[in-house]
């Protein structure tokens, strides 16, 4: 379906034409919905800036204090235009109302795009005001970047939530570079093409020069959809991971596909996780736990993706079988809260907080629940204490982008201590062969790897382990960043052998 001749487009028609004065902006900006601090207004009306929750942030404050640049993202609180102070990096804070915080945030957003790209485990809803709102807080987001954009800058937009600002940003400056990764799964063609606004969707990602996803799946997927949506013309080999990129024609400008999982700072969590302050806060958690034989941990937005629900039922099944004991098991729980207004994450909040009650009101005895959960964010060196001190990690996703957490686990056990039970259905599974693998949806398979983690031999547990922190060791975030920033930097004509003399589908032989 090419566009047709005379066509408007709504989403980049209030979009002023090129500005072509020279600017004194930042040489790297990084347009994220979010900044790498949320604002907190206390009672008592002071301020307190506090870490942002999920994945992006972890992955992406180390890169930007590595490179010294500007921050465009939003502050989590309505109607905000504060600047936080933050050392090395300039924030741009974009300021959205509370209607653009219902409609763009938690409504096309978190109700639209998140579940159609996570496999629709809920029902995606379609609301016109929706995307009008998306379309429109998109543009500020272009125009920020514009502002906070040097000449010839490099800019790098992330994520779902921004999927038009390649585009629109290109309209503006058509002299920066725009790299665009999606943190999330890009969902199959077959899914992709119920919504409405697929095709401008596809065209405002194409505005980049380079298009990450963190699996050849979800590239070639988009290319697909690049041909089919869009009418470019693309190449047809098959996407690698940090290598053999996809190629799409658009006009005179090449736009590159590719496979760039990330990861985090392995090296800096593996010596923390060392350190005596850790241990002994492991320790102590041990014994704050009733020391019991086996710790099994889950660590999570509370987000119906992150499959909770899944390991409680698996945990209650074995529990009632008697494959575990509930005397000496300890499952510990930790969900931040996320997402709290929209409707889908109430009823899973309460359906989880359910199960939990049910196990305890089944199997615990008077001070010794068997699951313990925590609803509330949880700070970054507790969490490593929590990862030194479990036996089992729980990563049972019915769909996850990357899960950096499983990551994070693995390179905290340099003792080579512990069990990664993984569900196959995040993007973490493609690189952690090792763990315990299991499909979500086959309850029973869950069971089995959960079992199988406890009842690992320490021999086993070594071997597995070894093998795992090879992989998340040798891949840090830092190589993340290059390989995509590298790919982005680099001329697709004369740098990028994979791409030369590539054949493009769409165009005659
Ligand atoms: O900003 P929120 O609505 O509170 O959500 C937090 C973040 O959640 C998502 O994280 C994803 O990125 C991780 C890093 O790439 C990845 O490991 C994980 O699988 C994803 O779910 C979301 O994509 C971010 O935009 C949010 O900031
Ligand atoms: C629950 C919890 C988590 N964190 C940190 O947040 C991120 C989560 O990243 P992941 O890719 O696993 O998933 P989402 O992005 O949320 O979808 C990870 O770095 C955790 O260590 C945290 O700091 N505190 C918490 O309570």
């Amino acid at each position: 379906m090419a566009p047709r001749a005379g066509e408007t487009h709504p989403e980049t028609d209030g979009v002023t034409g090129p500005d072509r004065a020279t600017h004194d902006g930042a040489e790297f900006v990084v347009v994220a919905n979010r900044l790498p601090v949320d604002k907190e207004v206390l009672p008592d009306g002071t301020v307190n800036w506090k870490r942002s929750p999920g994945g992006l942030v972890t992955a992406l404050e180390p890169i930007l204090r590595a490179n010294t640049g500007a921050w465009v993202g939003w502050s989590g609180i309505p109607d905000s235009d504060d600047n936080p102070d933050i050392e090395g990096i300039d924030i741009h804070a974009v300021p959205l109302s509370t209607q653009e915080i219902a409609e763009y945030y938690e409504g096309f957003s978190n109700a639209t795009l998140w579940p159609l790209y996570h496999d629709v485990i809920v029902k995606p809803e379609y609301h016109r005001e929706w995307w009008n709102t998306y379309v429109e807080v998109n543009r500020r987001f272009a125009e920020a970047a514009s502002r906070a954009a040097g000449d010839g800058a490099v800019v790098w937009v992330q994520d779902y939530q921004l999927q038009l600002v390649p585009k629109m940003l290109r309209m503006l400056r058509p002299d920066v570079k725009i790299g665009f990764f999606l943190h999330i799964p890009f969902p199959p063609v077959e899914l992709f093409m119920q919504m409405p606004w697929r095709t401008e969707i596809v065209e405002g990602l194409l505005g980049a020069d380079l298009i990450g996803f963190h699996l050849p799946g979800g590239a070639q997927n988009f290319l697909f959809l690049a041909r089919r949506l869009a009418g470019q013309a693309t190449s047809k080999g098959t996407v690698g991971v940090r290598s053999r990129f996809g190629v799409v024609q658009v006009g005179f400008r090449t736009v590159r596909v590719g496979a760039f999982p990330i990861s985090i700072e392995s090296g800096e969590l593996d010596a923390l996780s060392k350190t005596r302050k850790i241990r002994e806060r492991a320790a102590e958690i041990r014994r704050e736990l009733g020391n019991p034989k086996t710790i099994m941990l889950g660590v999570d937005r509370l987000d119906y993706t992150k499959g909770i629900d899944v390991r409680l039922k698996a945990i209650s099944e074995l529990l009632a079988e008697k494959r575990l004991d509930p005397a000496d098991t300890v499952m510990l729980q930790l969900a931040t809260p996320s997402r709290e207004r929209v409707e889908s994450y109430k009823q899973m909040r309460a359906g989880i907080e359910q199960l939990v009650g049910n196990i305890n009101g089944t199997y615990a005895s008077v001070g010794q629940p068997v699951v313990q959960y925590l609803h509330r964010p949880v700070p970054r060196e507790e969490l490593l204490a929590f990862f030194v001190a479990a036996d089992v990690m729980l990563v049972t996703p019915l769909r996850d982008g990357m899960n950096l957490v499983a990551k994070e686990y693995v390179a905290c056990r340099g003792d080579l201590g512990g069990a990664l039970v993984l569900s196959e259905f995040t993007g973490a599974a493609a690189e952690l062969r090792s763990a315990y693998q299991a499909n979500p949806y086959d309850l029973d398979g869950v069971k089995d790897a959960i079992e199988a983690a406890v009842e690992q031999s320490e021999h086993e547990g070594r071997r597995r382990m070894r093998a795992l922190r090879r992989q998340v060791l040798a891949h840090d975030v830092a190589k993340w960043a290059e390989s995509f920033l590298g790919t982005l930097g680099a001329d697709s004509d004369t740098e990028l052998s994979p791409n030369r003399g590539v054949h493009l589908v769409g165009e005659p032989e």
